[in-house]
């Protein structure tokens, strides 16, 4: 499923409206109709009280017809219309003008009594929000959220920027968000997440295909279809050979637990064989650990890699994918250690990621030229330094930066937190809707690495493994988070309920 930003909702409205003759009042009317069908699914009993608080614009028209219709269902409603009548316009005022002469009743603002109502529906503002909440709608959102009442959102959380997430001063905490036609990016991205709660997308009558009849090159949401489709195939008369062969190169005196989650992780996911290259120093105490994988203990210079004999010691042509990065450090002269790599590599995939890609930053041009595939998998601080901004600028543009990056340097962008993005070179783009505070945690991003590093050698396309690695790891963080909590997930349980559940 696509998601989409104010403009592109604005387009896909007009030409329902403009081009196909579908009227306004009509798109507005199904918005009501398929908020109300959710409501009355998690509220059957009648006698539920219900607050509606309607806004000027259309968000507050969908709040006019969502009022009616309950009222038609025989429910306990209060329509709170939280402007004056003659700031309420367009196919918003039909409506109103339809639930007045219905004399249906409304309450004044200065009368709310939220306390009163069993639910709360929120159809203050939508996409049109602009700049910070202002009043009366801000110390209205402020009650919705002490209410401590269920909330639905009308098409988004009001106070939340749908092209970002954005939340400026205040927005209201929904438990379920009705939304139309497409989820909208902000549900994704910064604070959005925190607002939203249940996602719901509903159908009114705008036609989906016409995404693809005007050519919006919107980002999509990972579902599990997707997901499952992504997976690599294995035949039953497959060997080790078929499944192919990961390289971890890594590890330090201070991290030497990394590049084992990330070779286990990849060992553990199908690859048919995983060597683990670290500092000769570390090798000692990584081995016992990982005992199911190979070795290549490199020479290494107080305990971090020495560049010097990767080109003698590895033959790389052995390899189906390179990971290069979990528990490297920054004592390494990393930036030779990617070259000497890049040398030999012939087209093999070149996974980079942490202090790799402290590294890498130097080696872009010779990155691109490369004729394999690269896939580089940074958290916003390692976007940052990349992309020389700060990691504000990351966060505030999450979309846009990955997009911008990964088409300049011709690499799959991996940006890591919560709700991470997929980028291919040519700028398709992905977000995870999947995963918590469960993957908080040192050693979750070496595990992804090494669940990307297994389905790429076991031969999925790269977007493919990336998006089936992004969801079995964030699936198996929510599944553990439920059946224990999410304080005590480690590393290891992620890769041993994925290896289960694969
Ligand atoms: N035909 C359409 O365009 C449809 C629109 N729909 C609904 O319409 C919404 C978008 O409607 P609009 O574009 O009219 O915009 P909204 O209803 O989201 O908001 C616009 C109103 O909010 C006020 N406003 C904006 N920023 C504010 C702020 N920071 N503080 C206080 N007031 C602020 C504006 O002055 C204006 O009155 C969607 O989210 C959806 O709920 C649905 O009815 C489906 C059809
Ligand atoms: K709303």
């Amino acid at each position: 499923m696509y998601i989409a930003g104010r403009a592109e909702m604005q387009l896909l409205d007009q030409h329902t409206m403009r081009e196909i003759g579908l009227p306004g009042v009509v798109l507005m009317e199904n918005a009501g109709a398929a908020v109300i069908k959710e409501v009355m699914k998690d509220f059957p009993d009648k006698k539920t009280k219900i607050a509606v608080l309607a806004g000027s614009g259309n968000n507050g028209g969908d709040g006019f017809v969502i009022a009616r219709r309950l009222y038609d269902f025989g429910y306990d409603v209060m329509l709170i219309c939280c402007v004056e009548e003659e700031a309420i316009r367009g196919d918003a005022r039909v409506h109103y003008n339809v639930y007045k002469n219905r004399r249906l009743p409304t309450e004044e603002v200065k009368d709310v009594q939220l306390e009163n109502a069993e639910v709360i529906i929120d159809a203050l503002l939508g996409t049109g929000l602009t700049g910070e909440v202002r009043e009366p709608f801000y110390s209205l959102i402020k009650k919705i959220n002490s209410a401590n009442k269920y909330v639905y959102a009308v098409d988004i959380p009001s106070g939340v920027n749908s092209n970002n997430g954005e939340v400026l001063n205040t927005a209201v905490k929904a438990d379920k968000t009705v939304t139309f036609v497409l989820p909208k990016k902000g549900f994704y991205l910064q604070q959005g997440p925190q607002y939203v709660g249940e996602v719901i997308c509903t159908d009114i009558s705008v036609p989906p295909h016409i995404v693809e009849e005007l050519q919006l090159e919107l980002p999509r949401l990972l579902d599990v279809k997707m997901a499952d489709a992504a997976l690599p195939k294995r035949p039953a008369h497959g060997h080790k050979g078929m499944f192919g062969h990961v390289l971890v190169i890594g590890g330090c005196r201070q991290y030497v637990g990394a590049p084992v989650y990330t070779a286990k992780a990849a060992f553990h996911t199908g690859a048919g064989l995983v060597t683990l290259a670290v500092p000769e120093s570390i090798y000692p105490i990584v081995a016992p650990q990982s005992s199911e994988c190979l070795f290549i203990p490199l020479q290494d210079k107080d305990g971090a890699l020495s560049a010097a004999d990767i080109s003698q010691v590895v033959d790389f042509s052995a390899f189906q994918t390179v990971v290069l990065g979990p528990g490297l450090g920054r004592q390494t002269d990393g930036t030779s250690l990617i070259r000497h790599v890049l040398d030999e590599l012939t087209d093999q995939t070149f996974v980079i990621d942490a202090d790799g890609l402290y590294f890498a930053g130097h080696l872009l041009a010779e990155l691109k030229t490369y004729k394999g595939n690269v896939i580089f998998t940074p958290h916003p601080g390692e976007m940052a330094r990349l992309a020389g901004l700060s990691v504000k600028e990351v966060e505030e543009n999450r979309l846009e930066v990955a997009k911008q990056f990964a088409g300049a340097h011709g690499i799959y962008l991996l940006l890591k937190g919560h709700r991470s993005i997929i980028t291919t070179p040519s700028g398709e783009q992905w977000i995870n809707p999947f995963g918590n505070d469960a993957l908080g945690k040192g050693g979750s991003g070496d595990v992804l690495t090494g669940l990307i590093a297994s389905f790429v050698s076991q031969g999925a396309e790269v977007k493919d493994a990336l998006l089936a690695a992004c969801y079995h790891h964030a699936h198996a963080a929510e599944q553990l988070g439920t059946k224990w909590s999410t304080y005590g997930v480690l590393p290891l349980d992620i890769i041993d309920y994925v290896r289960k559940t694969l």
